[in-house]
């Protein structure tokens, strides 16, 4: 077995970051501040695709300049610093006239608890049966680089690994422009790489991947397009070691850019026993086998071996490609702007039977479509002012994406300022001028979560039964959906 790599950017606790993630979360309270209520559906609609690249999938957009440290321009940094104090004056501007929308300065009990629990630390036991991002790395290495039969190396769990566990942070070597034409990348390339320290030049080196034969080591372009995940505005990024973690089409963890930061992360998407491979998504990966096999081989230039490509007869076709298209269709309707203003509920519905799909062709399930799903609902319900499913779908999109990209993304952030006010939505009561009844919208109002039948009297074996009822209920009412929590 080959020595462990070292991996060198694993000490950053998410805790030691939550007054640099708190002053940001006001900012972005800022942005919700300043937004109109009523803004037209149509512009302000958003996917989630175009927040950035999500779930490994490489987005188009602006080109970047090649760096090796993206965050150490002075010039940069000294630019940024004006930008967000200007953004502050702005959103103290905001408060002075929005005052009753402001969000206080210390969050809410339900906040500061779901901060705390996603902040527990990896070795102090948890009563959580579902624990938060955590991270074990600091200390221990939880992964060693090694060679994985038929996809040259790979990371492998050292040590059992849970669901929504930190697993790496890291500052690529080298960023490029993901939509130049190979000859200017590769010239943007060469001046990064003959710019970089001779350190970094040989972990540049020992990336280079020989099985591509001898033509692709002359073009590094193509090496560096093949090792690249994406990054900042439809760049590439090659990382010194996330670029080793394998592809697969169930990937077990989730590789996400953090711009704030400037660093690729990778978290885990669920329990991983050690000796376990860890696997991300290079692409958008609920797409049908022969489409994914496509971009696999134009894109990285490879044939994937995962298990799933490997599926034979009606278990791929039938079943893994007839749930995937259904997958991609529905979320294709459910982000519909035309279909979220008229036919809300059939939206919400059609998020729900998603969910079912996503549980079931992932035998483990897909927490980050989970919860792009579960972002997806909450557009349809803040563009109508569903203030109760709303709340619901927050409380679950945050849990969610915190576990699989931690606590400082954009999005998480975003998802804070709304648990302290659910209306800060960019959409909120977008569609809210239809001369439509909530009724007619959304079906009857969801039942009471919590029923209201007095515990005294009760056996304790109506007790536990009650307790588990209400602990389905609420989990059920969590993600938003109190039609399937009466009709269960
Ligand atoms: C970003 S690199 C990953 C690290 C690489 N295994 C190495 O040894 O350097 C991508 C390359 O790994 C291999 N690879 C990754 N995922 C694979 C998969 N699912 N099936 C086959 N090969 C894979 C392919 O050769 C691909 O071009």
């Amino acid at each position: 077995m080959a020595e462990p790599k070292r991996c060198r950017a694993t000490s950053t606790t998410p805790a030691a970051d939550l007054p640099e993630a708190k002053r940001q979360k006001t900012d972005s309270a800022g942005h919700g501040a300043s937004r109109a209520p009523t803004a037209d559906l149509d512009g302000a609609l958003r996917t989630p695709d175009s927040d950035g690249p999500k779930s490994g999938q490489i987005a188009d957009g602006d080109a970047v300049s090649p760096t090796t440290n993206p965050t150490a321009n002075p010039a940069e940094s000294s630019r940024q610093d004006t930008a967000s104090s200007r953004r502050r004056v702005r959103l103290r501007r905001d408060a002075t006239t929005l005052s009753s929308k402001t969000p206080s300065t210390t969050s809410p009990p339900s906040l500061r608890k779901a901060r705390a629990k996603l902040l527990t630390p990896a070795s102090q036991p948890s009563e959580d049966p579902d624990p938060a991002p955590t991270n074990h790395a600091a200390t221990q290495p939880i992964f060693e680089v090694t060679s994985v039969e038929g996809k040259g190396r790979g990371l492998i769990a050292r040590t059992a690994i849970r669901k929504g566990q930190f697993v790496i942070e890291e500052k690529p070597l080298l960023q490029f422009s993901l939509d130049k034409q190979l000859p200017d990348v590769q010239e943007e390339i060469e001046k990064t790489i003959d710019a970089m320290p001779d350190a970094t030049k040989e972990e540049w080196q020992s990336l280079i991947l020989r099985d591509k034969g001898p033509d692709i080591e002359h073009s590094l372009a193509t090496m560096a397009k093949a090792l690249a995940l994406p990054s900042a505005h439809g760049s590439g990024a090659v990382f010194s070691t996330i670029s080793l973690v394998n592809h697969h089409c169930s990937p077990n963890a989730h590789y996400n850019w953090d711009g704030r930061k400037g660093v690729g992360t990778v978290y885990s998407g669920h329990d991983i026993e050690a000796g376990e491979e860890i696997t991300v998504a290079y692409i958008d990966y609920r797409e049908p086998f022969h489409r994914r096999r496509r971009t696999l081989k134009r894109r990285f230039d490879f044939e994937c071996r995962c298990d799933t490509c490997h599926l034979v007869g009606s278990e791929r076709g039938e079943l893994s490609d007839g749930r995937r298209t259904l997958i991609q269709r529905l979320t294709a309707g459910v982000r519909n702007e035309q279909r979220i203003k008229e036919m809300p509920g059939q939206c919400l519905e059609e998020c729900h039977d998603l969910m079912e799909i996503i549980k079931q062709e992932f035998w483990k399930p897909a927490w980050i479509l989970l919860a792009e799903t579960c972002w997806d609902a909450l557009r349809v319900v803040a563009a109508h002012s569903d203030k109760d499913r709303a709340a619901g779908f927050v409380k679950r999109a945050h849990r969610t994406f915190a576990k699989c990209e931690g606590l400082h993304t954009e999005r998480v952030t975003e998802l804070e300022t709304m648990m302290e006010d659910v209306t800060y939505h960019k959409l909120w009561g977008a569609c809210c001028d239809m001369k439509c009844s909530y009724r007619d919208r959304f079906g009857a109002r969801p039942p009471a979560v919590r029923e209201t039948v007095p515990w005294e009297g009760l056996s304790k074996k109506e007790r536990k039964e009650r307790r588990e009822r209400e602990n389905q209920l609420e989990e059920l009412w969590l993600w938003g959906f109190e039609k399937s929590a009466s009709s269960t």
